[in-house]
């Protein structure tokens, strides 16, 4: 091999490429192996009309029309770019990038000839027919040719011939021409060239060779066109005018012409389906771009929906612990609520309860005028303060039975003023007179100058005394039920007065009973007038008994020093466990909450009173169990609780025993209880002037109508003024409540 490494390496080399690839094939690898660094270029000359191909059909001088001209033309074109791509393919295999360089011209060596001139080859490989190599006369002709294209390429290309595989000249160049080493002949450029030469020699002897010559001049004179890109054109001018010289090759051909009408249309549907394909492919765009748009739109929504969604969530999250604090809420609601109505009902019952106390307190309140007696009378009440008419001594002084206006009485003989004044006496004792009640020792006048207080007396004494008795007088269980409820009566009284007076000192002692064993309060506002308080009193009171006077204080008043209307419950529940075991206070609350703890409440109870009714009688345990609580707080209510269990339990006691119903008065009023005028029982109660008492409104009716005369006595009254008998008023008070 001939050394090529003198050759500037800048150069492109040019390979010229003839129609058949695989004999090609070997000048490729061929210029690849020896300019493997120099940038390669095809050179390949396209004959767009060849008179072989109408030679090679023994097509006629008939003129081909032009579309048929055309179609052939395009077909051309299109072999050649098949062609040119078969060849890029096996550089591309080999990983060679090319560029192609297409020459359109009928005469291959003149199209090479052109290239060199206007491309300024310099380097150039050229093929060489290895099935024609070994005929010398065409070597001799292709060496001719070989020389046309030397000269015509201004002498300044190097070319290379090989043959299979080989160079056979290694250079033929404008300076000299190198001998070959195993061919001296330059190679066949292309075989339809050489069809052609053929063809212009024996048009000599054919009429048609005119035609052929002319278009030969034409061809020469014509445009040589040479093109850098793939894209190269046909001229049609130029094919008309040369296919005046073939048209009787063509006339012949209808076969062919047939083909190419069928190919053009063929063509014609091809393109018309690709045109239709371009509008389903623009429409599929289009659709695309919508379906874009709207998926763009889609997920821009898709977007807010979303922070829409976490915002729900935020909500629903929000709106979720409103929920549960709105639940919780309403649960504090229902729960205050059902407090509500407990407490509305107890406010009701105290309310009808307290309704009631009021209008028996109007009642009684009826014109209150405390009568003021004098020292005489209380000395002629009391026979001279006689000792045997004492009937107890407390820590305020001595108690004495007297006769005042006809009446038994109670005269509490108070001890010195101190510093209290006689006024101020006067002035306490008038507001506690004001404060009454059926279960409220009545007070029926004091004395100033004797510093005492008059009462009803109560024939059936305290119940401290009856509690001590074992004997068959001993109060059956109606009575001690009946009492309880007086007390708890009277307690609501007190408690609901304004001010809230407190008794402060109940125990059994002061629980009087009268003839009817109607339990009455004594003492009641006492300590307001002496300023001194329980301790004292206790005290006192120890004197004789001290540890029982101190069962019935309340614990809490031991520490504050401060009474509460819930030491009277404390009280009452002690003489409550009294009424209803009749046992000593030592060991009483303990004895009750042993016996209910162990479901035996027999086994405390005061049998003889009778035969307790046991689940009323349980009730009532338990109820005074918890009003001796040492915590006031949790002392039951004396209306709500304690009222509720006694009133219908009294109630029953009332219907039921006939111990009880004896002690009802059934026979007619007392005499003395009726106007002597009216004959009815008096209301408002006042002495004449003859001493007879009468119904106010009917004596003032007697005297108003003239009258000066006793309606009794008929003689002449002294005065007309009336005074109200208080005494015989609350006697039918009394009376009327027994009814
Ligand atoms: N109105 C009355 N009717 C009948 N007896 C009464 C009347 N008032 C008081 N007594 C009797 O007089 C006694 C003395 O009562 P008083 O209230 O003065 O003292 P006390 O209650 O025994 O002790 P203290 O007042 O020191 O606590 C009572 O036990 C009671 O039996």
């Amino acid at each position: 091999m001939g050394s090529v490494g003198a050759a500037a390496m800048d150069d492109t080399v040019y390979v010229a490429v003839g129609n058949n690839v695989n004999k090609t094939k070997q000048l490729l690898y061929w210029t690849i192996h020896t300019f493997s660094a120099r940038p390669i270029c095809l050179l390949h000359v396209h004959q767009p009309y060849s008179t072989n191909s109408f030679t090679d059909r023994n097509l006629s001088a008939i003129e081909p029309s032009d579309h048929a001209i055309k179609a052939f033309q395009e077909q051309g074109s299109k072999q050649v770019h098949e062609l040119l791509d078969q060849y890029i393919f096996i550089l591309k295999k080999l990983k060679v990038k090319a560029k192609v360089l297409l020459i359109d011209k009928d005469d291959i060596e003149k199209g090479i000839a052109e290239a060199i001139a206007q491309h300024n080859i310099r380097w150039l490989v050229m093929g060489e027919a290895a099935d024609k190599s070994n005929s010398g006369e065409l070597v001799e002709q292709e060496s001719e040719k070989a020389i046309i294209v030397r000269e015509q390429a201004f002498l300044s290309c190097n070319i290379w011939l090989i043959c299979k595989g080989e160079p056979t000249r290694t250079r033929v160049d404008g300076e000299h021409t190198s001998e070959v080493e195993t061919a001296p002949q330059l190679s066949v450029l292309n075989s339809k060239t050489e069809a052609i030469q053929s063809e212009m020699i024996n048009s000599e002897l054919n009429p048609n060779a005119l035609k052929y010559s002319d278009s030969g001049d034409t061809e020469e004179t014509g445009n040589v066109s040479s093109q850098c890109s793939l894209q190269s054109k046909w001229s049609l001018s130029s094919f008309v005018r040369r296919s005046k010289l073939t048209d009787f090759l063509f006339h012949e051909d209808k076969e062919l012409e047939s083909l190419c009408a069928k190919e053009i249309s063929r063509r014609k549907e091809v393109e018309e389906q690709i045109v239709r394909v371009k509008q389903q492919v623009q429409e599929m765009k289009n659709q695309q771009d919508e379906i874009m748009h709207e998926l763009q739109m889609v997920q821009d929504r898709k977007s807010t929906l979303k922070n829409q969604l976490s915002e729900s969530q935020c909500t629903v999250t929000e709106l979720e612990e409103k929920i549960i604090s709105a639940v919780d809420l309403l649960i504090s609601f229902r729960e205050k609520r059902d407090m509500l109505r407990i407490e509305h009902k107890n406010a009701v019952r105290k309310v009808k309860v307290l309704k009631e106390f009021r209008e028996a307190d109007t009642r009684l309140s009826y014109r209150v005028e405390f009568p003021a007696f004098s020292f005489i009378e209380i000395n002629e009440a009391t026979n001279d303060l006689d000792p045997s008419w004492k009937i107890g001594e407390g820590r305020y002084g001595s108690v004495y039975k007297g006769l005042l206006c006809n009446m038994h009485v109670a005269i509490k003989m108070l001890p010195s003023y101190g510093s209290q004044s006689q006024l101020e006496f006067q002035h306490q004792v008038e507001i506690l007179s004001r404060v009454r009640h059926p279960n409220l020792l009545t007070p029926i006048g004091s004395c100033v100058e004797s510093r005492s207080l008059v009462y009803e007396y109560l024939n059936n004494g305290s119940l401290e005394s009856h509690l001590v008795r074992k004997d068959k007088t001993s109060l059956p269980w109606q009575i001690r039920v009946s009492i309880a409820a007086n007390i708890c009566s009277a307690l609501i009284f007190l408690h609901c007065n304004d001010p809230c007076i407190i008794h402060g000192n109940l125990k059994p002692s002061k629980v009087l009973l009268d003839a009817n064993f109607v339990a009455k309060l004594s003492d009641v506002g006492i300590p307001s007038l002496f300023q001194c308080s329980v301790d004292s009193a206790v005290t006192t009171t120890a004197c004789r008994n001290k540890n029982e006077s101190m069962a019935y204080v309340d614990p809490e008043y031991l520490v504050t020093s401060k009474l509460t209307p819930e030491s009277d419950v404390y009280s009452f529940g002690v003489i409550l466990l009294q009424l209803l075991t009749g046992r000593p206070l030592f060991g009483l609350v303990r004895d009750m909450k042993c016996a209910l703890e162990k479901d035996n409440l027999k086994s405390v109870l005061d049998f003889s009173a009778g035969e307790w009714p046991l689940y009323q009688t349980k009730q009532l345990a338990c109820l005074a169990l918890r009003c001796c609580e040492k915590t006031w707080l949790n002392r039951p209510d004396l209306v709500s609780e304690i009222w509720s269990v006694l009133e219908p339990f009294r109630t029953t006691c009332i219907n039921m025993p006939p111990y009880l119903a004896s002690k009802k008065p059934h026979h007619p009023p007392p005499p003395h209880f009726l106007c002597p005028i009216v004959q009815e029982v008096m209301e408002e109660p006042y002495i004449a002037a003859d001493g007879y008492t009468y119904e106010a409104e009917a004596i003032k009716e007697w005297l108003n109508s003239g009258h000066n005369t006793s309606p009794m006595t008929n003689l002449k009254l002294e005065h007309t003024d009336l005074v109200p008998n208080y005494v015989l008023h609350n006697a039918i008070q009394e009376w009327q409540q027994l009814i």
